[in-house]
């Protein structure tokens, strides 16, 4: 029983499908996809919901949410375990994510009341009032490396608007989406109000295809995002928020504290096995000593990174990425760079057959004529060694993306210059570009999104604004316009 439709844990009706655990290839959950048909009575059951839902009024839908909330904090264990076996991350991280979880229900309510919620101003013999209306129904579409924390980044604050939800997480965390499901249904949302379909290729087109649905709201790849994008061209009453990729730059310029440096680059390229969106993919050192030996400690600190699966102990900084075809896909970035004239300053490799389990690897560049401009959605740190600011700043923005960028530098002439120039939704200075704060607006440019930022503005795309000029009375105004007489 693996989807949730109209209040009812249902079979699958259509395929086989299994998730792993990556690092070991066990199967840890097994169901049969959602078929379109199933997708429509989902979208059905979320349209009868939702006025009722949105007419419950604010306080109502927040006691639910809170009830949820309680939910997380009784079970974030269970949750951080699940999120690690499914995913590969290791324990330590999830913990963090089920954390993220938690925290997101008030930072969304201060969103709620900061970007949207109702205010009144006076105005001669009346008033005028911004309200706040949801969209109505909205499709959420997650992704695999936060399976938890993502796709409820977009559920809390719809269900806060007033929207009801169909949610179609990754095939790759079937398993976190059922817990964070069930956690929901204990506390008490009334039927309809949140749907789960999971399944591939063929459930996800239905529902981003479905004419009843009101808006999407996805986190994922930016070649998925692009199609999306496309399929909703001409439909301008549906609101899409895409939440994608980047090919994000890291800059070094006159750092004393090689150490530190280190640190935050290990902790910008290499979290979760680069499966961020916002890591580091490019790293920008000056040529000459001084940048010479921060790449010497670089090299020598990324060879000793632990890498190992979700629950070893000690725990490991790594753990597996999500499957063994992302490992291999790694290799082959790897391989591709190598051939087009990369110099392999640590090597990343396969670790064990089977398993999604690949150690760190940094690679040279600065000898590719053309670098490709791809987010390779693992742990493979491209070095570029630069002349001058200006050209590393002009290297760093030559990217169709725009997500994160960031710059070390001790000098805050530097980080202004730099600042100034840089084309990203995220720029941070003398800290790791990962690990963005969920009381900011998280988004990029570019290919990285469609101006939709997520976090704390995404309040803005789950309501849009209703503008009233009110009175209690019909009243006739002081002073008639020209021309009239009554
Ligand atoms: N900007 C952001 O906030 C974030 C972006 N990401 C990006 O997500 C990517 C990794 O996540 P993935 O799960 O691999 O992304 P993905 O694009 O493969 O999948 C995301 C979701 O879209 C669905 N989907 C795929 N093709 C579809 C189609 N044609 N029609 C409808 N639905 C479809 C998938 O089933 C899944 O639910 C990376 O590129 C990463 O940078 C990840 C986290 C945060
Ligand atoms: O949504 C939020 O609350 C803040 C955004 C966030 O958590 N970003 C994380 C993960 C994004 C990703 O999936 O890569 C980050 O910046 O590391």
């Amino acid at each position: 029983m693996t989807q949730f439709i109209k209040g009812q844990w249902v079979p699958g009706l259509g395929h086989d499908v299994t998730s792993k655990n990556p690092a070991t290839n066990e199967v840890i959950w097994s169901s049969k996809t959602a078929t379109p048909e199933q997708v429509n009575t989902a979208v059905d059951a979320a349209r009868d919901a939702q006025f009722d839902w949105f007419m419950l009024g604010f306080d109502a839908r927040l006691a639910i949410v809170e009830a949820y909330r309680t939910q997380l904090e009784e079970n974030k264990a269970e949750i951080a375990e699940v999120i690690a076996q499914e995913t590969g991350k290791p324990q330590w991280e999830t913990a963090t994510e089920a954390g993220a979880m938690i925290g997101k229900i008030g930072l969304s309510v201060a969103a709620y009341n900061k970007r949207t919620g109702y205010s009144e101003n006076d105005i001669p013999a009346g008033r005028a009032v911004l309200r706040h209306k949801p969209h109505g129904v909205v499709a959420v579409f997650g992704p695999y490396n936060f399976p938890g924390h993502l796709p409820n980044g977009h559920i809390v604050p719809a269900l806060l608007a007033g929207n009801t939800v169909i949610f179609k997480p990754s095939e790759l965390t079937p398993k976190v989406a059922e817990l964070m499901l069930k956690l929901w249904e204990k506390a008490g949302l009334p039927v309809g109000v949140i749907n789960l379909v999971q399944g591939e290729l063929e459930t996800g087109k239905a529902l981003a295809a479905h004419p009843q649905i009101d808006g999407l709201f996805f986190t994922g790849s930016s070649r998925t995002g692009h199609i999306l994008h496309q399929q909703y061209a001409g439909e301008p009453g549906k609101i899409l928020a895409l939440e994608m990729g980047g090919n994000n730059p890291l800059i070094i310029k006159g750092v004393e504290n090689t150490k530190a440096a280190v640190h935050d680059i290990i902790q910008s390229a290499y979290i979760s096995s680069g499966q961020r969106c916002t890591c580091a993919r490019r790293l920008y050192v000056e040529k000459g000593a001084q940048g010479d030996a921060l790449l010497e400690l670089l090299a020598s600190a990324v060879k000793q990174i632990k890498v190992g699966a979700w629950n070893a102990q000690p725990q490991p900084f790594m753990g597996s990425m999500i499957s063994e075809v992302a490992a291999k896909g790694m290799v082959e970035a790897q391989r591709n760079l190598l051939n087009l004239g990369g110099e392999s300053l640590v090597e990343l490799t396969h670790l064990e057959a089977g398993t999604g389990l690949v150690s760190p690897g940094l690679i040279d560049v600065t000898n590719v004529i053309e670098l490709p401009d791809e987010e390779y959605f693992g742990p493979l740190l491209q070095v570029i060694r630069y002349s001058d600011f200006d050209e590393a700043i002009k290297l760093a923005n030559s990217t169709r993306y725009g997500l994160s960028a960031g710059i070390l530098a001790d000098s805050r002439e530097d980080y202004d210059y730099f600042l100034a120039r840089i084309r990203a939704g995220i720029v941070n200075w003398n800290k790791q570009i990962t690990g963005a704060s969920g009381a900011a607006p998280f988004g990029g440019v570019g290919a990285s999104g469609n101006h939709r930022a997520s976090a704390f503005y995404a309040a803005d795309y789950c309501s849009y604004p209703v503008s009233s000029v009110e009175a209690d009375v019909v009243s006739l105004p002081a002073n008639l316009s020209p021309g009239l007489s009554l």
